[in-house]
């Protein structure tokens, strides 16, 4: 028996689709929360979400923009983009009054004041115990019951085993952490990077360019978690190096097929959220602020400010003086 019973999920997405879909397979009673009435009532009767096509909700899944009834449950899952998580977990602060696990599921670092999203969640609710989701899942596969594993991370070991008992199922292998930070970093980085692998291919550098970077992206990734604190394992692990090779990887990947349009010349898919447009400049002024070099980083916001042309920024990382590998 679990103590977390009832799961809310704060933002009918894509990805807060899939969510609600693992808790209910979980055995959980679920709402899934969105912000526009109108919407919530056509998921409710319809049971898909556009955001999510071919995907049946389960009947059981109560949908509703009333935050209230949301708000009530065991634990919460917030869902929306990161950065709009600080909007949603203020609306939800006047709610929670004792501790309750809020868990992050988005990837990214907020603009302006360079916190993550478990921080976020503790200065926007101070009964709240953050938690942290993240690791290679893409919601369809997700919410058609194709296996995955994931990272889930909280302060408190105990709690965060208790969060995976609760959403774990055969098909969704969540494993339990305590480095937040290193959960984070990752899934915030991967995101950049894949941009950067995405414009390789598009501009058809080779499997080995792609490979190359790859790694490379991972060594920047991990020169950032080890100034952040964040665990080697952590790193190596899914919500680190197991989702930037999916990411980076795949052109389900909304990251990845940012790059690939923008390395093909072609414009952007419209309409689809990719986090790494929005983190790249705010990965680099934390890094900056940590004096870490993140050459493919640095070089994803240039192209996607301007700043630089796709030429100029391959031939700037391709020109670079060589340098032992760490
Ligand atoms: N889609 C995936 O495969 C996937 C997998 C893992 C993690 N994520 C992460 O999940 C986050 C959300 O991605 P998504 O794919 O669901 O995006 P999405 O564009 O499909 O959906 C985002 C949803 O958030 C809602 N929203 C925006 N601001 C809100 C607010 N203030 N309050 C409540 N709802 C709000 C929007 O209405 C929309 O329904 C991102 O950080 C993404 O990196 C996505
Ligand atoms: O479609 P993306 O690039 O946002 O990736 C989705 C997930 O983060 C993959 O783990």
């Amino acid at each position: 028996m679990t103590a977390f019973q009832s799961v809310a999920v704060i933002g009918a997405g894509a990805w807060g689709t899939a969510l609600a879909t693992v808790a209910a397979r979980a055995g959980r009673e679920v709402t899934l929360w969105a912000r526009n009435a109108e919407h919530a009532a056509r998921i409710a009767s319809s049971r898909d979400n556009p955001r999510l096509p071919g995907v049946q909700l389960a009947p059981e899944i109560v949908v509703t923009s009333e935050l209230a009834l949301a708000a009530r449950a065991d634990m919460l899952l917030i869902a929306t983009p990161a950065q709009h998580l600080r909007g949603a977990v203020n609306m939800l602060a006047s709610h929670i009054t004792k501790p309750v696990p809020v868990i992050a599921c988005a990837k990214g670092i907020e603009h302006g004041t360079h916190k993550f999203m478990t921080d976020v969640i503790a200065e926007a609710a101070p009964h709240a115990q953050p938690a942290i989701l993240s690791g290679p899942s893409f919601a369809d596969d997700v919410a058609r019951g194709q296996p995955t594993a994931v990272t889930l991370a909280a302060k408190d070991d105990a709690l965060a085993s208790q969060l995976v008992q609760a959403l774990g199922s055969p098909t969704f292998r969540p494993y339990h952490s305590t480095d937040i930070r290193g959960v984070e970093i990752g899934g915030a980085a991967k995101n950049v990077l894949a941009i950067a692998v995405g414009i390789a291919v598009g501009r058809k550098l080779g499997a080995s360019a792609q490979a190359a970077l790859t790694t490379r992206g991972f060594a920047e990734l991990t020169r950032l978690g080890r100034a952040l604190g964040a665990r080697g394992e952590t790193l190596t692990g899914l919500s680190g190096l197991g989702d930037l090779i999916l990411t980076c990887a795949s052109p389900q990947s909304r990251n990845f097929a940012l790059g690939l349009a923008l390395g093909r010349g072609e414009q952007p898919p419209a309409g689809k959220l990719a986090e790494g447009e929005f983190t790249a400049p705010v990965l680099i002024e934390l890094a900056a602020s940590q004096s870490i070099e993140m050459p493919v980083s640095e070089a994803v916001a240039s192209i996607l400010s301007g700043r630089s042309t796709i030429d100029a920024a391959i031939s700037g990382l391709l020109t670079r003086p060589f340098k032992a590998e760490e």
